[in-house]
């Protein structure tokens, strides 16, 4: 499912294996899932802030911005509900998509749901690029939301079926990893075009490229053994998976996934099933990491940095460069996280990114409050412009190595594969309703709660590490087939999670320490 499952379903032991190219070819297929739907996020923000864009689409939206009689507060200079329902309404499409997706990808195999993924995204990137009215740039951006609905969900688990184990783990975190890149060229791109008279339409247009790459990507690779053990095409499976593990030698891999297919067939109702006490912490995780992923107010800053950059006073030029830089940081704080995660853990990585990003939060709004105030005049000097850019920039980092990659790995490595489905939809559909509604009430609110915003987005915070200290066990080196022993070992879950021996399917250790 979406942003996930690249958990290893043969219960962490390792096959015999190479990294083949073919492999390798299909990582770069996959990180075009990731890089489409990356541009996504980073391209409206520059393009909202682009003059010649509000003037031909959102003119109302214009005028207000241009207005300087002092009447109109400069927190509501954005403000219009058609202009964030351009940025906002891809979420709500992906969201929906992302269940029609689920099951063409288990019925017809993992390749038809990401060609049908490019193609939305072609179609889209297309229609917003000669868009000629605001109806053309929404329902393109409806189209490039089924896109990353279809993709989000199939290539992530396209790519952990393919992956050997011992690089399912970088894989995982790879996949939010090229959702940062594409950011940052969404930003770089936009930096570029600003200046062209069309420049909103080459920004716009351009996503075309890794779309028509991955629909040709995908018409030249082959299925998954899984997907083909679970459309009964077992010969078939063999041999794939002699190719792509350069080896002969596939007999066990081969049956395990055989039973790993067999025991998900047993599950009549994947919902249902997952609602059992025993999958209460599951359940609970796979809700309140996305929820509070979305909470910590990235997206804020993602979509509407050059916007928000601009309200401060931060020239045009500046604006866009601003988000390059906290794009760019992003980028690098992520890979600092895929090679710290295993050393230190979840939790540390959870509570530091917490702590961070709640006092870059605390500065970043006083220091809009002591200068806007509460009506909202005033402007920034160079110097505590750049000042105020270095917190934003940190409290990026900060997000960049806990709660982004750890919003996806966390769901994916405790959920067991009988509920693995059920709690990887759960993750993915609260996770882009959040972003729908981040991204809708986002200049809304800016306009009600003005600097208070930032402390709005902190409050959560607060409430996400201290949920995070008291509930979250760690699960870093901790055996897939042993996950559900940290529940029992945990002072909280192992008071909800009924006292069975078999939980989740899996045997567990009863010589654990206490968790956390
Ligand atoms: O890198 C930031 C991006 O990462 C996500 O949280 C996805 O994991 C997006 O919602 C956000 O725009």
């Amino acid at each position: 499912m979406a942003g996930g499952a690249f958990v290893d379903s043969n219960g962490g032991r390792d096959f015999e294996g190479k990294v083949t190219t073919f492999v390798l070819i299909t990582c770069f297929v996959a990180a075009m899932g990731g890089l489409l739907f990356g541009y996504d996020l980073g391209i409206t923000g520059g393009v909202t802030s682009m003059e010649i864009f509000l003037v031909k689409f959102f003119p109302s939206v214009y005028k207000q911005m241009m207005d300087d009689t002092g009447n109109t507060s400069q927190y509501c200079k954005f403000d219009s509900q058609l202009l964030t329902l351009f940025t906002s309404s891809l979420y709500l499409a992906a969201l929906i998509a992302s269940f029609v997706a689920a099951t063409i990808t288990r019925k017809f195999g993992r390749k038809p749901s990401m060609f049908i993924g490019g193609l939305f995204f072609l179609v889209g990137a297309l229609l917003n690029g000669f868009a000629v009215n605001v109806e053309m740039l929404i329902v393109g951006r409806i189209l490039l939301g089924f896109g990353v609905g279809f993709c989000n969900q199939s290539v992530p688990v396209y790519l952990s079926e393919m992956a050997p184990s011992k690089i399912r783990g970088a894989l995982n975190m790879g996949f939010q990893m090229m959702i940062t890149i594409g950011i940052l060229i969404a930003n770089l791109i936009n930096y570029g075009t600003s200046k062209h008279k069309n420049g909103w339409r080459i920004s716009l247009g351009i996503g075309a490229v890794p779309a028509i790459l991955l629909c040709v990507g995908t018409l030249c690779l082959d299925e998954t053994p899984n997907s083909m053990i679970e459309r009964g095409q077992h010969e078939k499976a063999k041999l794939m998976l002699q190719k792509i593990r350069g080896t002969s030698n596939i007999d066990e891999e081969y049956h395990d996934l055989v039973d790993a297919s067999e025991e998900a067939k047993k599950i009549e109702h994947p919902w249902k099933n997952i609602l059992q006490p025993k999958y209460r912490p599951h359940v609970t995780f796979c809700f309140f990491i996305p929820t509070f992923q979305q909470l910590t107010g990235i997206n804020a800053i993602m979509f509407y940095a050059p916007v928000l950059f601009k309200i401060l006073g931060f020239g045009d030029d500046a604006s866009l460069m601003s988000a390059v830089i906290t794009g760019g940081v992003n980028v690098v704080a992520t890979l600092v996280s895929i090679f710290t995660v295993d050393k230190f853990g979840r939790r540390i990585l959870f509570l530091e990114g917490g702590i961070q990003m709640l006092i870059c939060q605390i500065i970043i709004g006083v220091m809009i409050g002591m200068k806007f105030g509460l009506n909202g005049q005033g402007s920034f000097s160079k110097g505590e412009a750049d000042l105020l850019l270095f917190f934003i920039c940190l409290y990026v980092a900060a997000f960049a190595w806990s709660w982004g990659p750890l919003g996806w790995l966390v769901p994916t490595e405790i959920c067991s594969l009988e509920i693995r489905p059920a709690g990887q939809a759960i993750n993915v559909a609260v996770n882009m309703l959040f972003t729908f509604a981040i991204a809708q009430a986002f200049l809304t609110m800016l306009c009600h709660f003005k600097f208070g915003l930032f402390f709005f987005f902190a409050a959560f915070v607060v409430i996400m590490t201290i949920f995070i200290a008291f509930l979250l066990p760690e699960t870093k080196n901790i055996p897939l087939e042993e996950m559900s022993s940290v529940w029992k070992s945990h002072w909280f879950w192992n008071k909800i999670v009924p006292n069975d021996n078999d939980l989740g399917g899996y045997n567990h250790k009863s010589n654990q320490k206490s968790i956390p």
